[in-house]
């Protein structure tokens, strides 16, 4: 689907860059709208468009077709590339549009800056569980959006998980631990899978063992009003099986090397959000 001339806003959102997490909003907002028409996609890579219009049935145009046809715009490049995208997308929009940016560490003061005076720009740090409608997005309003901006931005979300809002000056360390947190439990995952193989399990019943694991404990976490450590608790048998693999964890320091790991995060997002 090519942009053909189109007159006045008629899409309900362009996404520009197409990747993972623009896939994965996609994903889910064109499941719960129904129809993949009412959204645009801009992508540097043509084949990757032609694959997004095959598995979603959005639109593809360029930035002058998703700035006519959007009056949201949503920034799904990388924090490397989005000085670049501003600088070509900077002619084409108003004041009457809003920018929605999900790039890491970047602050909406870096990505007014190169539009119009006064353009409304809301920073959204999502998650991919978004693709599940399980996301996590949260927002801050730059200088120029106002509540009813916030507003807009919670709207478009909530159809694919839950909506936040924060101060911005809290929006690395969100992206520490909410953006970059379902990479880490893949991770822990993949390990105990491993520990499964080791004890001589076939992969497919560890995996299955795990990820309902995983998933119970998600649960747990979210609906039974109990703290993590009071949950735990209840797995930890006096002399039993779980506290022989507690004790290891602790040895090896795998609570030091997660906060460790979130601190660098933390400071990885703080870099990217430095002008190159
Ligand atoms: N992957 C994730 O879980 C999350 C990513 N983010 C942020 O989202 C942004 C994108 O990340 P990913 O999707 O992981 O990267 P990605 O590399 O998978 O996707 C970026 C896409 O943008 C396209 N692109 C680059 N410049 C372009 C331009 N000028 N016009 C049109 N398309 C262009 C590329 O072709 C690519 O398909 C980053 O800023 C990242 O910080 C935020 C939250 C979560
Ligand atoms: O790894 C990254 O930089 C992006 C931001 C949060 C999740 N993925």
């Amino acid at each position: 689907m090519i942009d053909a001339g189109h007159t006045g806003p008629d899409a309900r959102l362009a996404v520009i860059g197409g990747g993972k997490i623009g896939e994965a909003l996609l994903a889910g907002l064109v499941r719960q709208a129904g129809d993949g028409r009412e959204f645009l996609v801009v992508e540097r890579s043509p084949e990757r468009a032609a694959e997004l219009t095959a598995r979603y049935g959005v639109g593809t145009t360029d930035l002058a077709g998703a700035a006519a046809r959007a009056r949201v715009l949503l920034l799904a490049v990388k924090p490397q590339d989005i000085d670049t995208l501003l600088a070509a997308l900077g002619p084409y929009v108003t004041p009457e549009h809003l920018v929605v940016s999900v790039a890491a560490g970047v602050p909406t003061s870096r990505v007014e800056a190169a539009l119009p005076a006064g353009t409304p720009v809301v920073r959204v740090m999502p998650n991919t569980p978004a693709l599940v409608d399980a996301g996590m997005s949260v927002l801050s309003a730059g200088a120029h959006a106002t509540e009813a901006h916030l507003d807009e931005a919670e709207a478009l979300l909530l159809p694919v998980g839950q909506v936040r809002r924060v101060p911005e000056s809290q929006q690395d360390a969100v992206t520490a631990l909410s953006g970059s947190g379902p990479a880490y439990f893949f991770f822990l995952v993949e390990a105990m899978i491993d520990a499964g193989i080791l004890l001589g399990l076939p992969r497919t019943v560890a995996a299955d063992l795990i990820v309902q694991t995983a998933y119970g404990a998600a649960v747990m976490l979210r609906d039974s009003g109990e703290h993590p450590v009071q949950l735990r608790e209840a797995v930890t048998s006096p002399g039993g099986t779980t506290i022989a693999a507690i004790r290891e964890l602790e040895r090896h320091g795998v609570r030091a090397a997660l906060i460790a790991a979130i601190e660098a995060a933390h400071q990885r997002s703080v870099e990217l959000g430095r002008t190159s």
